[in-house]
């Protein structure tokens, strides 16, 4: 079985405990058995023994379809882990994953190699190479010795391969380098090398070439990650101490916690507590994951398992915690910085009865995504929500697919937006506010320009990798996204690197799928915080026949305010209907109109297809036609349908 967000029943947990110990009965005899033998048999009752110098604990990092998961496929074939037939991308067990045909989760995999008579115990981590999902890169590399840096032989290196090794560099990590997809034709390994050797120093003859997908020298990354990454630099003789990197949700057990062990051991029965929160949990069992769940009885520093101990939510069970023995305090494990979300969004339950139904959703999945982060938010038009934050779009988007697919949740997700900062004026505001900067990401609650003086913007560095030939359209791209080119540089014959300083705002929707489109795939972009700076703000607001409209609000920069305005009354124009007054649609700041359209008057006979006859039934159509605009909004003398600022809010 494979190790599934969605819950197992409880007789099949049993089952699999019964498996494990009737696998547990036989000894290891590494000298003869194959490396299937060796991941099937292997005496789970000694698994605490296994010797830290024969551990070894790494991830896969890459650029996107660079053919990661792929990679640990075949890994896991090689050892024994999953059989030949499995099926593809075992670790991409989500079903999202799945359909999207990515990696949004990483995933360990404890498996077992036999290396020169000697057998060695891989705990392999795959990780996606979105970089929406790159906080589950920093993550998975805090409990690694080190990394096999994938590369695409036909793309080369790429936005992400270059974030990515920046990342495992940082962290001090070993890195085995590798070059993948070897067997398609036009693949060009000495050219990709000789890019590893100037962008990252490598050296040619340490590169690794394989082909994940047909299996070719996938057993040599095996032995060269034995051979070069180190085992992990832990203490079994001191205290119980782990790192809690991974959690997700069960419903019979609650949050299962992944572990990456630094200190002692831990056995089921035994009592432990969090360093954050000091609360203190039985630990009721303990598995490790090949790729399906196996109990085992006791861990030990260097190993990495799954922990189920009666924590209940994201709020127990927090990814970064030092996890020690009850009542023996520890010091913190130095671990990762948790990325700060970029992109807003509010979600809303469609009805509000859904309301609990949809928190309970939120919490489980936020508990399996640490990185989203989440505060209660209102609106007029959608009813008490919440206001989401993520790394990007594309997480978004994946996090409401997980939150339908996965919890049968059908929430209302406004169009994202950023937090901006306003440095306030107004002395009374910042008595109020108890200091001068607001941060502020819902239109409805800017204030009057006369109480700010000076407003900021998030901003990003961007790096993207092209083609030569496609350098003036991504130059126009950025100078049109307010971009400021920072450098550029030539990365080989015909390839470039440039990086541009790019407010947040303007990548966040549809940048990448420009740059994808103009350069028919082959530039990369990848993007990192840049902090606030100064800009110029303005509130762009939507009046119908000259009311103002609160929920139809949004910020938007000075000098984009007019090509907004024009987009959002165009849009209102095709979604209220016609009525019996003339509707004047405008899109203004401040006082001054920047985009109108007008909606003509008319009177819709409900009743004209009726020729004479009874009047009964002319009466129930136009009693129909009264419960309808009862459901309207009414806004100055104008009925505006519900969906109307659902689809204008909605991306
Ligand atoms: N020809 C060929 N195709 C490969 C090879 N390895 C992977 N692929 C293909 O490349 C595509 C992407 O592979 P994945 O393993 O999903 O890539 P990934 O890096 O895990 O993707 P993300 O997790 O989304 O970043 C798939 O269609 C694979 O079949 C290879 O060695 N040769």
């Amino acid at each position: 079985m494979i190790k599934t967000t969605v819950p197992i029943s409880l007789w099949k947990s049993k089952i699999k405990l019964f498996n494990c110990r009737t696998q547990a009965i036989r000894l290891l005899n590494s000298s003869s058995k194959t490396a299937e033998d060796l991941n099937a048999e292997h005496n789970l009752h000694e698994f605490a023994k296994i010797a830290v110098k024969n551990i070894r604990n790494f991830s896969i990092i890459a650029h996107v379809d660079h053919g990661k998961s792929t990679l640990a496929d075949r890994i896991l074939e090689l050892t024994g882990a999953i059989s030949r037939n499995s099926g593809s991308q075992v670790l991409d067990n989500l079903q999202v994953e799945r359909e999207r045909g990515i990696t949004v989760k990483a995933q360990t995999v404890s498996i077992f190699h036999k290396y020169r008579d000697d057998v060695y115990l891989l705990n392999l981590i795959d990780t996606p190479g979105h970089v929406d999902f790159s906080n589950e890169v920093s993550r998975s590399l805090a409990a690694c010795d080190g990394v096999i840096l994938l590369v695409d032989a036909c793309h080369g290196v790429q936005a992400q391969t270059v974030a990515n090794y920046h990342l495992a560099k940082a962290r001090n990590l070993t890195v085995v380098p590798v070059l993948n997809k070897i067997d398609i034709k036009h693949a060009n390994p000495a050219k990709v090398c000789k890019d590893l050797k100037s962008l990252f120093n490598i050296d040619p003859l340490d590169v690794l070439k394989v082909s994940a997908k047909l299996g070719i020298g996938v057993s040599e990354v095996l032995d060269r990650v034995v051979e070069s990454i180190p085992p992990p630099q832990v203490d079994r003789n001191s205290p119980f101490r782990a790192l809690l990197f991974d959690s997700w949700f069960d419903r019979y057990r609650g949050a299962l916690n992944l572990m990456y062990l630094l200190n002692g051991k831990l056995q089921v029965g035994e009592e432990i507590q969090s360093l954050t929160t000091n609360k203190v949990y039985p630990v009721k069992s303990i598995s490790i994951l090949s790729p399906n769940e196996k109990e085992v009885n006791c861990v030990s520093a260097g190993q990495v398992a799954l922990v189920a101990c009666n924590m209940r939510n994201s709020k127990e069970s927090i990814i970064g915690d030092t996890i020690h023995l009850k009542n023996q305090k520890c010091s913190v494990i130095s671990t990762f910085k948790p990325q700060q979300p970029m992109v807003f969004a509010g979600i809303f339950p469609a009805d509000q009865s859904k309301h609990v139904a949809l928190r309970s959703a939120i919490d489980k999945l936020v508990l399996n995504d640490s990185a989203v982060t989440v505060k209660p938010d209102s609106s007029p038009a959608l009813g008490q929500g919440w206001r989401l934050g993520f790394l990007g779009l594309l997480h978004m988007e994946v996090f409401c697919q997980r939150l339908q697919q996965e919890h049968g949740a059908e929430p209302i997700i406004t169009a994202p937006s950023v937090t901006y900062r306003l440095l306030l004026k107004n002395p009374k505001m910042i008595k109020q506010l108890g200091k001068d900067i607001m941060e502020i990401s819902n239109a409805a609650l800017f204030p009057e320009p006369f109480n700010i003086k000076e407003y900021y913007e998030p901003l990003v560095k961007g790096t993207i990798m092209t083609p030569d030939q496609y350098l003036g359209q991504i130059i126009s791209l950025c100078v049109e996204r307010r971009g400021i080119q920072e450098s550029s540089t030539n990365i080989d014959d015909d390839r470039m690197l440039i990086k541009y300083i790019l407010p947040l705002s303007e990548i966040i929707v549809d940048f990448n799928d420009h740059l994808k489109s103009l350069s028919s795939g082959y530039a990369s972009f990848n993007y990192e915080d840049y902090g606030y700076h100064l800009t110029n703000l303005v509130r762009l607001d939507v009046h119908l026949n000259g009311k103002l409209v609160d929920e139809l609000s949004r910020i938007v920069h000075a000098t984009k305010a007019k090509d907004v305005g024009k987009d959002i009354v165009a849009k209102l124009k095709d979604m209220i209907p016609r009525q019996m007054v003339q509707i004047a649609i405008q899109a203004c700041v401040g006082s001054k109109v920047l985009a109108r359209e007008t909606i003509k008057a008319y009177r819709k006979d409900v009743t004209a297809k009726l020729y004479g006859g009874d009047v009964t039934r002319r009466m129930k159509l136009l009693r129909q036609q009264t419960e309808g605009k009862k459901k309207m909004r009414q806004i100055a003398n104008i009925q505006v349908p519900h969906e109307t600022f659902i689809n204008v809010l909605k991306r």
